[in-house]
């Protein structure tokens, strides 16, 4: 893949039919909001939900935009972080809505990371059954995963997002610029769901990402692009072939059995998203090792990419029993049996199931190598 055919300013679709979007890159893009509702038929008062941080950097040019378009504005605001992706901000987000009587027309806009995007598309989804949202990311996760693809919902003290809905945006409005006021902790950890589409569908994207990580580290321009670009190709396309998870999405969800795992255990405190889906997919390689779908080489190629990329690739210290349980809550169990997404090379994945003995023999192995 070359950077220098990358146009920065392109689009991709999400190919569902009549629930069927686009997904705009632009910089600058923010600035256009307003407009780009108006191309949507959005009509009345726009419920605009972001997080404080967010609010602080990006609601007063959000705002204008909107207002410029003709619409009256609503800001509703969220802790920052994993905090707020609960039922309990829901109920708070809900009542605001019931509260200022937003019509079943009118729009929310998620202006922010995962975590707005997640909340407000599931807001979205169940408020007067249903009222139409756009996504507007603002961190890596979201503009390369999070935003696309109409998972919404909440975690449960028990496990992430068992509480939510299939439920698309009506667009993807994506402005890399945003990007530029990232802490370097979030985008590094944006980088592990980047790694993860080279794992599970295109081996020459995760050659470019061994060669050019310090450039997509740094958010150079064209690596940049190449990389929302590409991400947002990847999910549109897996997403398009089977919206609902039936069966071929379960490939986006390398590195979460564990990953999900590890962020219930640490109560979504200790590790964020990306860096638990960082040590989830090199754990899942190592175990994809152990039960013989791969050779020690892949695991050692992500390995070395996570580590290049700044993220944690180790297990912490934390029991098997523990795990295993957190792990009955993945939503790839089927009758008690927990399915895991296994790289067989770099660039094609299979799905397959792993029993608690094996689970058990490759933990003990690897609690003995990093003893
Ligand atoms: N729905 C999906 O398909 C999907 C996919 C991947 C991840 N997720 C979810 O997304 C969440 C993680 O998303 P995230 O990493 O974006 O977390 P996040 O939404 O918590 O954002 C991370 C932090 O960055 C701040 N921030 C956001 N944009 C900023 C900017 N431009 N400049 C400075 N600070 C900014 C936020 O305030 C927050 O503190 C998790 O809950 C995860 O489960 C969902
Ligand atoms: O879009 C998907 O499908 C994914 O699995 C993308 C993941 O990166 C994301 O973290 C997702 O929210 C996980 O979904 P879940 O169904 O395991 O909660
Ligand atoms: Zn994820």
């Amino acid at each position: 893949m070359s950077a220098t055919t990358i146009p920065f300013s392109t689009q991709v679709t999400v190919s569902l039919g009549e629930r069927g979007y686009p997904i705009v890159i632009q910089p600058g893009l923010l600035g256009e909001v307003g407009a780009r509702l108006k191309g949507l038929g959005a009509k009345g008062k726009v419920g605009l939900v972001t997080d404080r941080t967010v609010a602080r950097l990006y609601a007063p040019e959000v705002m204008a935009a909107l207002r410029r378009a003709g619409y009256r504005v609503h800001l509703i605001t969220v802790p920052s972080g994993e905090r707020a992706k609960t039922l309990a901000w829901m109920g708070k987000v809900l009542d605001i809505l019931v509260k200022e009587r937003f019509e079943r027309s009118s729009f929310l806009v998620a202006l922010g990371g995962g975590v707005v995007g997640d909340l407000t598309g599931f807001a979205a989804s169940v408020y007067l059954r249903g009222v139409p949202f756009v996504q507007v990311p603002t961190t890596v996760i979201a503009q390369v995963d999070s935003s696309v693809g109409g998972k919404t919902g909440v975690n449960h003290r028990l496990g992430k997002n068992l509480i939510g809905a299939f439920y698309q945006p009506r667009a993807v409005l994506i402005d890399p610029v945003t990007l530029q006021t990232l802490p370097v902790r979030e985008i590094t950890a944006g980088l592990a769901e980047v790694i993860k589409y080279g794992v599970i569908a295109d081996p020459d994207f995760f050659q470019y990402l061994e060669q050019h990580i310090s450039a997509v580290l740094k958010l150079d321009r064209e690596a940049t692009a190449a990389v929302i670009r590409r991400s947002c190709e990847i999910k549109a396309a897996v997403v398009g072939a089977d919206e609902r998870e039936g069966d071929r999405r379960r490939i986006l969800n390398y590195g979460h059995t564990i990953g999900h795992a590890l962020e219930a255990l640490g109560a979504y405190r200790s590790l964020i998203h990306g860096e638990a889906v960082a040590i989830g997919m090199v754990a899942e390689a190592s175990l994809a090792v152990h039960l013989g779908y791969c050779q020690p080489d892949v695991v050692q190629r992500i390995r070395t990419l996570a580590q290049a990329a700044g993220l944690p690739y180790r297990l912490p210290r934390v029991s098997m029993e523990k795990m295993w349980t957190a792990m009955q809550h993945d939503k790839k169990v089927v009758q008690g049996t927990v399915y895991g997404v296994w790289p067989v090379r770099i660039g094609e994945v299979r799905i397959a199931p792993v029993q608690r003995d094996e689970f058990r023999q490759w933990f003990a192995r690897v609690r003995k190598e990093h003893a």
